[in-house]
């Protein structure tokens, strides 16, 4: 590695990166190799950025005109590493890193950044920035910029995708990257040294990392809901006196048991939120790291809220297809019949009729508010609102759809669970049981807005510490006391 004769002046481009420079001719020129989709995308955002880039191709002339922007300057491989100041971006795969050997001498002292992706999960093999900076040892190799798809290099999505991932054996080759993502705009995340690459490589091919337990979750709960109402109304049943109700196993059943599961993955967004808030008052300060379990739900809640809305959304599809079943024609015939023959003109019953639209008017309002979330929970939506407002529709509106959902599933319920015959072989009914945790939730919520507690909280949140958090020697709070630079979560 380089970076004992190249630390002045890498040092020196570094601060360099770090002015706000004008788009000048004094602007940093970075050097792209390869002029395929990502080196197109990296070059868009870096001239963007206030960067000057030139792009070097094997045959410059065969790059169509308009592939890049104006101000970005397509050469030759060689003339594109010799106008780089200090950085170059390897933008080929790294089959084809053989190919650029006879610019090693050209390479070094630059600091040549590898940003390919892993093909395949393999734990043996060597990764492309080790072999890169085999095949390069008088250049400082920096791997980076992995996990960001071509999409959010131009657009800047601001979510998750805006993290970079940085290692390099090299550290103020790395400083200098780093700082360069941070004028890109991305949060840089340096991951040490480049033992790290092959993690970062692989990264992309790690499919949806972050729903496995929440996937998880709304599966294990649609698992036990469905086995317990085919228990209750179908298999009991029939083995108790031969009554057949199979045929609801397809739709019935199963739309009984998407909002059970719904209700309660939406009680689970807003659960670790009140122990995060019980863990900040009982503890009296905010600067305590929350156990790994709890940071790993309230990390969580986004997918939660999410399935939440696809099993309402379900629900609600499946709910509006009920009448078309065969089942419901039958149904209403035999009910009509039966009618007939007990010589009752009129079935209107008042309070059945106010509990069913009621009963419908909160579900639909609920799965209106859980769309409006599922909405702004999308970065470029999010993104338009500042933080008052997203707190205000995430949280306040959050609790909005869960309550709305509560009342939906006590006005189905109305007074049947107080009637011995909602449960048949001691089992109850389904809904009830998917109404205890977000039950929980909204007591928990009261009982949190007592003024008493409130209170408490707004000062922890502010960053207030009981006195046992105060250092013997320095008994007032907020004097020289540093905070711990460990959990800040307030949006609980
Ligand atoms: N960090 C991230 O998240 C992402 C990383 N990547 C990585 O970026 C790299 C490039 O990907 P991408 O732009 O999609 O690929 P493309 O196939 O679109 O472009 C590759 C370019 O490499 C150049 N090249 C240089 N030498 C050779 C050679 N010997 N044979 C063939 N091509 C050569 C070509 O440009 P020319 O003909 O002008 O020389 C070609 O356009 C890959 O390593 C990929 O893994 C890709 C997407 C996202
Ligand atoms: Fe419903």
């Amino acid at each position: 590695m380089q970076s004992d004769m190249t630390m002045p002046l890498l040092a020196e481009c570094a601060s360099d990166l770090s002015k706000s420079l004008p788009r000048s001719q004094r602007d940093p020129v970075i050097g792209i190799i390869g002029s395929g989709d990502f080196s197109r995308s990296l070059a868009i955002r870096l001239v963007g950025c206030g960067f000057r880039v030139v792009v070097g191709s094997r045959q410059p002339s065969r790059v169509a005109k308009g592939v890049f922007p104006d101000r970005v300057e397509v050469r030759s491989q060689r003339e594109a590493i010799h106008a780089a100041e200090r950085v170059v971006f390897a933008a080929i795969h790294p089959e084809h890193y053989h190919s650029l050997v006879g610019l090693r001498e050209m390479l070094a002292g630059k600091v040549l950044v590898d940003v390919s992706n892993a093909t395949t999960l393999t734990s043996h093999k060597q990764s492309n920035a080790e072999t890169l900076a085999e095949l390069f040892p008088k250049s400082s190799v920096v791997k980076g910029f992995n996990v960001v798809s071509a999409w959010a290099l131009q657009t800047g999505a601001h979510d998750g995708s805006r993290q970079v991932l940085i290692c390099s054996n090299c550290s103020d080759s790395k400083a200098m990257v780093l700082e360069l993502a941070r004028r890109m705009g991305f949060s840089p995340v340096d991951l040490g040294s480049l033992c790290a690459s092959r993690g970062i490589e692989e990264a992309p091919l790690i499919l949806f990392p972050s729903w496995g337990g929440p996937i998880l979750t709304t599966l294990i709960l649609f698992i036990f809901f469905y086995g317990y109402i085919f228990l209750r109304h179908i298999l009991l049943p029939y083995l108790d006196h031969r009554e057949n109700n199979f045929y609801q196993l397809p739709l019935v059943t199963v739309n009984q048991t998407l909002p059970a599961v719904a209700l309660v993955t939406l009680a689970l967004v807003y659960l670790p939120g009140l122990v995060a808030a019980v863990f900040q008052l009982g503890r009296g300060t905010k600067y305590k790291r929350f156990p790994c379990w709890l940071d790993c739900w309230l990390c969580r809640r986004k997918q939660l809220g999410l399935l939440s809305f696809l099993c309402t959304a379900l629900h609600a599809v499946y709910s509006m297809c009920l009448t078309l079943r065969k089942a419901a024609g039958y149904t209403l015939l035999n009910a009509a019949y039966h009618q007939v023959k007990a010589g009752i003109e009129n079935s209107w019953v008042e309070q059945l009729v106010w509990r069913a639209d009621l009963y419908l008017s909160c579900g639909i309002l609920g799965f209106g508010v859980l769309t409006l979330l599922a909405i702004t929970s999308l970065p470029s939506v999010g993104n338009a609102l500042n933080w008052r407002e997203f707190t205000f529709v995430q949280s306040g509106l959050g609790y909005a759809a869960l309550a709305l959902s509560t009342m939906h599933t006590l006005f189905f319920g109305w007074d049947f669970a107080f009637s011995p015959g909602a449960y048949p072989y001691y089992l109850p009914p389904a809904y009830l049981l998917a109404l205890i945790p977000p039950c929980i939730v909204l007591v928990g919520r009261l009982f949190l807005a007592v003024p008493c507690l409130t209170l408490r909280l707004a000062k922890i949140r502010k960053g207030w510490e009981s006195t046992q958090y105060w250092p013997v020697n320095n008994q007032e709070p907020g004097g020289s006391r540093e905070a711990h630079p460990q959990q800040n979560f307030d949006d609980v």
